[in-house]
């Protein structure tokens, strides 16, 4: 199957001059998670933008699902759901007008079944009738992901999704996103976090100062890279110390402890 995202020769260059991308060729499989790893200024937030029509870029060239982001901006554009950093919600306005009119920027139909499953699926259906000002962060950040999903894009792209999220709320996102994924949504997410990626991705793309330097299979790559580290909490004191205790580094499956 052809990949839903095709990025073929892609810079940008700012008009400060600065250059932010510098020659980037990915291809997204469909139905994957993929992660978007790299440092601040890396240039993940300009690769997303141009992907989703936000910045234009300098040359090359992006489809989605084989609709060119250029010629056939509607289409392209209609299959992708985006949750940026910042939050762009009205603050007076309520949960429930918020999904359904960012459904109705797409000129997708009402459909108040599809909205209210949505809500539920985010656990944010007892809070419909309450206007954005009145939610807690995390809740608002859930508004943002379902505004994002109000037109059933096929692939949905969230940048840094749990940056300022507790622990409890990550979990969530996480779960969320894998029920995304198996009912056929393709994902990317940026991070500054290997853990995050390891956790969530299939795939994992580095990228560095505008660069994609390494493009690989999670699994795969936490071979190469990863190590683990195992914490036992123990109930009780142990009477005298073991005498000492290694991770192997070939298998973070297998501890051996001698
Ligand atoms: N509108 C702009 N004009 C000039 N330079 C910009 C503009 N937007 C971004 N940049 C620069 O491009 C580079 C990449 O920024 P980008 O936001 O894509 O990085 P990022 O990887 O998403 O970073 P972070 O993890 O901090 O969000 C940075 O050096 C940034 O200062």
């Amino acid at each position: 199957m052809p990949s839903i995202i095709s990025i073929s020769g892609v810079t940008k260059t700012y008009a400060t001059g600065f250059k932010a991308l510098k020659e980037i060729n990915l291809d997204i499989e469909r139905g994957e998670i993929f992660a978007l790893l790299g440092p601040n200024g890396a240039g993940k937030t300009t690769l997303i933008s141009i992907v989703c029509g936000i910045v234009n870029r300098s040359s090359g060239t992006v489809s989605v699902d084989g609709h060119d982001i250029s010629r056939d901006y509607r289409a392209a554009r209609s299959l992708i759901g985006l949750v940026p950093q910042e939050l762009t919600i009205d603050a007076f306005e309520s949960v429930w007008a918020t999904v359904n009119y960012s459904r109705g920027l797409f000129g997708k139909p009402a459909n108040h079944a599809f909205v209210e499953k949505v809500l539920r699926d985010l656990s944010l259906w007892d809070k419909k009738d309450a206007k954005a000002i009145t939610l807690s962060g995390g809740m608002k950040r859930r508004l943002m992901i379902a505004k994002a999903l109000s037109h059933e894009p096929r692939v949905l792209f969230l940048d840094e999704p749990t940056a300022g999220v507790d622990v409890e709320l990550r979990q969530d996102m996480w779960a969320m996103v894998r029920r995304l994924r198996e009912d056929g949504v393709t994902i990317i997410l940026t991070t500054h976090y290997i853990e995050e990626a390891e956790a969530m991705a299939d795939r994992v793309g580095v990228i560095n100062r505008g660069e994609i330097v390494l493009v690989e299979d999670k699994v795969q790559l936490m071979r190469t890279l990863g190590r683990k580290r195992l914490l036992l909490e123990l109930r009780s004191p142990l009477a005298t110390s073991p005498r000492r205790c290694r991770a192997t580094r070939w298998s973070f499956r297998r501890t051996v402890i001698d």
